[in-house]
């Protein structure tokens, strides 16, 4: 059966902000959780679709406030989107202004990306500098640099990335480009940008993960030619079109790790569909490492079993195929409740660490120095109040709630719904005692 199918087409809280999310802890889970769509492919494959003049059906889109607010960025530049369900149709047959909302993407990271592709189209953009949650300083610079290196001007002026390519035909034109480190954002936003330029572009040091690969196919399956997505050197090889295409999303490893950490955390047994076990690699190869069980029902189907004694490990964030940042917090919840010390190390932001002192407060003993946290295992936690401080921070707090004894009031689902769908819902079909209130 696929739970949330039945899952109210709900809206997200009237006010977020002050909503709050009530968990009576220390019951186990069980059933079966339907995986939505990825929000960090969902977002960038709105962004690409502006590259496109004909229509762009995107399938399997989860249904979250950061899509929203994607959604509406690309209506405020002319573009025709509806959405059915989990359908997304777009059409950017006309973008009408190259100028994107202060106050929308000013709320999301991904809606930056679109520089790329909005380039590409118009030969110029406006766009703000970006949000995203609040991890570390974010800058954009590589964004730029690429774009620079591949014949753009770029002047960032009072919050805004202002990006022109001179000339008369205002096309970019191909380069030879390497990142100073693999960024996901970055690497996207170039692609995109060399999707429609003059010649050929190479990416050397390009993000792998798998989002960038289903970036690359969507743009591919509108007549892209782009190989390499998934290694670290991309070639992109520019067209002067695109056509219409039907795309469906890969789906969340996140929301999924997410699930596998919550079965591992309450010792019970889950499963869960769809997903792409090779995009767990990490994430699975961790759980094995510390005692839990992860089968394989189907090619697209992860059971967790329940176990006894979860050891302790130690855990450094990397880009992908290394352990996933976005898994950190989840992951520090579960350590934070088995026997003995783990040390995680988060290399990928400079300050994700901000779960730590909200997991003590449920009676967790964690010190953090710098981008490490010691992590000394304790043999329950309790239920209090806690605030998330940014999306997987958030989840880690829900976690953490699922095995505390008692109640714990959760205060942050503005974080929450910006990336994860209708996860109390599906907690509540999974047998948690979960409520918003
Ligand atoms: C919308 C989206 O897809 N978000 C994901 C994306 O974020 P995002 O694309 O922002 O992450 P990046 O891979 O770009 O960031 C990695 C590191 O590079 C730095 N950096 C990045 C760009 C730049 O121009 N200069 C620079 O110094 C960042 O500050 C960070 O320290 O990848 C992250 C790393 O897997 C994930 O945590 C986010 O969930
Ligand atoms: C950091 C994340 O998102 P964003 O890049 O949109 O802030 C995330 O998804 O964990």
């Amino acid at each position: 059966m696929n739970p949330s199918s039945s899952l109210p087409d709900a809206k997200f809280s009237p006010d977020a902000d002050s909503s709050v999310l009530q968990i009576w802890g220390g019951h186990p889970l069980r059933g079966h959780v339907k995986v939505s769509g990825a929000k960090n492919s969902a977002l960038v494959i709105m962004a690409g679709s502006l590259l496109c003049s004909g229509d762009c059906r995107i399938r399997n889109v989860p249904l979250l406030v950061d899509v929203d607010r994607m959604s509406q960025v690309l209506s405020a530049l002319g573009v025709r989107i509806t959405r059915q369900g989990d359908v997304l149709d777009i059409n950017a047959g006309e973008i009408t202004t190259s100028k994107a909302p202060y106050e929308l993407v000013t709320q999301l990271r991904a809606s930056f990306f679109a520089i790329g592709a909005i380039l590409a189209r118009l030969g110029v953009a406006q766009m703000p500098l970006p949000g995203g949650c609040a991890i570390g300083a974010r800058p954009v610079d590589l964004h730029v640099r690429g774009l620079q290196a591949m014949g753009a001007e770029v002047q960032i002026e009072h919050g805004i990335c202002n990006a022109y390519v001179p000339g008369s035909r205002r096309k970019l034109q191909g380069a030879k480009i390497y990142l100073d480190s693999p960024s996901v954002g970055a690497t996207e936003t170039l692609m995109m940008a060399a999707t429609l330029a003059d010649g050929e572009t190479m990416i050397e040091n390009a993000a792998r993960e798998p989002e960038v690969v289903d970036l690359a196919n969507f743009c591919n399956a509108m007549g892209a030619k782009i190989q390499g997505a998934g290694s670290s050197q991309i070639t992109i090889v520019g067209v002067t079109k695109l056509h219409s295409v039907d795309y469906t999303i890969i789906p969340d490893r996140i929301e999924a790790g997410t699930f596998l950490v919550a079965g591992a955390i309450t010792r019970s047994e889950i499963s869960m569909s769809p997903v792409c076990p090779n995009h767990l690699i990490p994430v699975i190869a961790k759980l094995q490492e510390i005692g839990l069980t992860i089968i394989e029902d189907a090619p697209d189907c992860l059971r967790i079993l329940p176990a006894e004694i979860i050891k302790a490990t130690d855990i450094e964030t990397l880009p992908h195929p290394g352990f996933p940042t976005d898994m950190q917090a989840p992951f520090m919840s579960l350590l934070s409740v088995v026997e003995g010390d783990s040390l995680i190390n988060e290399s990928v932001f400079e300050n994700r660490l901000r779960h730590a002192s909200e997991l003590n407060r449920l009676g967790a003993d964690i010190r953090v120095k710098g981008n490490t946290a010691f992590v000394r295992g304790v043999p329950t936690l309790s239920g209090a109040p806690v605030i998330g401080t940014d999306l997987r921070a958030s989840a880690a707090l829900v976690l953490a709630g699922l095995a505390a004894k008692g109640l714990t009031t959760f205060q942050g689902l503005h974080h929450l719904d910006r990336g994860y769908d209708r996860i109390d819902q599906k907690l509540q079909q999974l047998g948690a005692k979960i409520q918003r209130d």
